[in-house]
């Protein structure tokens, strides 16, 4: 432990589906926490929006409620850390901090058509930005907006537009409008972003008639951004570090060594593998940066973001009322031996890695006058499982080695029926550590290096496994299960606008 023993790091964690803050002490143990749900809105199918205030209302008052469940003052607050759901974009006006529009979330389809012509020459945009043409990413998004809302236009031209991920925003409410930033995680999700060189892509930003004005500095993710309002936040608070969600969590994993593998089972599921100091391309995951330190080269991975696996879940209990939470999804999944034939593909916000269709819709096959609601339940958390396998093969054949080790977290990882499954599926240790706020400690861990308490050698000491699940479904089986995977998917592909007027 290097530094203070009676610092703590506060960290913002504004995923998809709720707003969380914990309090983290010199030992990575949390001390304090609060969260709050996010409101989602679905003005058309395919597009999915939020409201930007309503995220930093809702993301500070979870830190207030953090800090005083820790009991402690917020002036022994050494740094705070953001991390944030990536992607999801944000312009406002730099004069008065108003947006402009809502902000459009990582999983919203609107400009579908716009990325499939970028399909057509998709070599390039890969090698600069280690990304696959997909509305997913900011740039169209941005795009969008530009094209869209007059008045974004308007004060582009002013100067006075600016854009930012989840991550910026807050900073910029935190600073009381004084420091608009991002980090290299963040910025390498944008679409705009060059990650051999580390630095906005001005080829890019002509290609979306995006004006870099609006663009934020790009830092390490370890580093001291600025220091929060007192007006704002109470006391003034050094803001520490910033980093993706999903490269958070890889990072509180301490999967520092090149070939270690986690996934994040939350509202989607997200793979990453640390691949070193080099940026690997691959044609069917996305290259990424996993985290940058002060005075040291960025680290990569390289990613397979599956856009719904929790959130099917979600979908049978919330939308279609099948069943009335998560215990009763699971206890059903569990009552019968096997899916009976049925097959759920989650493809309602089309298709991730490996697939990259944004057409592609959601499907349950294989039902007969036997099926159940437990095979439905079963099927819909396989469908998690088989999506997980679709990436490791892919990630396999691009790093050319298997993973023997999966180490997992998010919201469905505390699942022992889907953990056990994953094993089985994909024949792999599933390993499962204490401390599930994997993401939020990952970020506690970035903010706290710049905070002078840790040191990142000494992290991996930090990190205790709670349970392993080990593989033992034998491989006959797990072949001609997944088979029938593969089969459902392709017959989802590139459904969207039949039987729509
Ligand atoms: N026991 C469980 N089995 C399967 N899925 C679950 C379980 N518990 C929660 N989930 C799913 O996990 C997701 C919430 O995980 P979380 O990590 O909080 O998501 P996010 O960070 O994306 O907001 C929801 O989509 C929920 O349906
Ligand atoms: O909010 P989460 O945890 O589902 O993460 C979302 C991802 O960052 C999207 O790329």
């Amino acid at each position: 432990m290097c530094g203070s023993e009676d610092g703590y790091v506060l960290t913002l964690d504004a995923g998809t589906t709720s707003v969380r803050a914990i309090v983290w002490d010199h030992e990575g143990n949390p001390r304090g926490s609060g969260q709050y749900g996010v409101t989602q809105f679905y003005p058309y199918p395919g597009w999915m929006e939020q409201d930007p205030e309503e995220i930093w209302h809702l993301q500070w008052r979870a830190a207030e409620d953090a800090i005083s469940s820790a009991g402690i003052e917020k002036g022994r607050l050494v740094g705070i850390g953001i991390t944030n759901q990536r992607e999801t974009s944000v312009l406002w006006d730099a004069r008065t901090g108003r947006p402009v529009y809502s902000a459009i979330v990582w999983q919203d389809r609107r400009t579908s058509s716009y990325t499939d012509m970028l399909k057509e020459n998709p070599g390039e945009l890969r090698e600069r930005t280690g990304l696959i043409p997909d509305p997913y990413f900011s740039a169209p998004k941005v795009r969008w907006v530009l094209d869209n809302v007059p008045r974004a236009r308007d004060l582009a031209l002013l100067g006075d537009l600016r854009f930012g991920t989840i991550d910026s925003w807050l900073l910029w409410k935190l600073t009381g409008g004084r420091v608009h930033c991002t980090d290299h995680t963040n910025a390498s999700r944008t679409m705009l972003f060059n990650v051999n060189r580390l630095q906005w892509d001005h080829d890019l930003l002509e290609v979306f008639g995006i004006p870099g004005s609006i663009l934020p500095e790009v830092r390490p993710s370890s580093f001291t951004y600025g220091y929060t309002d007192e007006s704002v936040t109470g006391v003034s608070i050094p803001v520490t570090g910033m980093i993706g969600d999903q490269q958070a969590s890889l990072f509180g994993h301490t999967a520092l060594s090149p070939g270690q593998v986690k996934n994040t089972y939350g509202t989607g599921s997200f793979v990453l593998v640390n691949t070193g100091n080099r940026p690997v391309v691959s044609r069917e995951l996305v290259t990424t940066v996993a985290y940058s330190l002060e005075d040291h080269r960025a680290i990569y991975a390289l990613e397979g973001s599956i856009f719904v696996s929790g959130a099917i879940v979600e979908w049978l209990i919330d939308g279609l009322g099948l069943f009335k939470g998560v215990g009763e999804l699971v206890s059903q999944a569990e009552v019968v031996a096997d899916n009976g034939g049925v097959y759920t593909v989650p493809a309602m916000a089309g298709l991730g890695a490996p697939y990259w269709d944004p057409h592609a819709r959601g499907l349950i096959i294989g039902l007969t006058r036997g099926t159940t609601r437990a095979h439905i339940a079963r099927s819909a958390l396989e469908s998690i499982a088989y999506q997980t396998e679709d990436v490791l093969r892919a990630l396999s054949s691009s790093i050319r080695s298997r993973p023997s080790e999966l180490r997992v977290d998010g919201g469905a990882s505390g699942n022992d029926f889907l953990m056990q499954l994953q094993a089985d599926i994909s024949s792999v240790e599933v390993v499962r550590p204490g401390i599930l706020e994997t993401t939020s400690r990952g970020a506690a861990f970035i903010a706290g290096i710049a905070a002078g308490i840790w040191h990142l050698d000494e992290l991996p000491r930090l990190y205790r496994v709670e349970r392993r699940f080990q593989p033992r479904m034998d491989r006959s089986k797990r072949e001609d299960l997944y088979r029938g995977w593969k089969e459902a998917v392709r017959r989802s592909m590139g459904w969207s606008g039949y039987g729509r007027p």
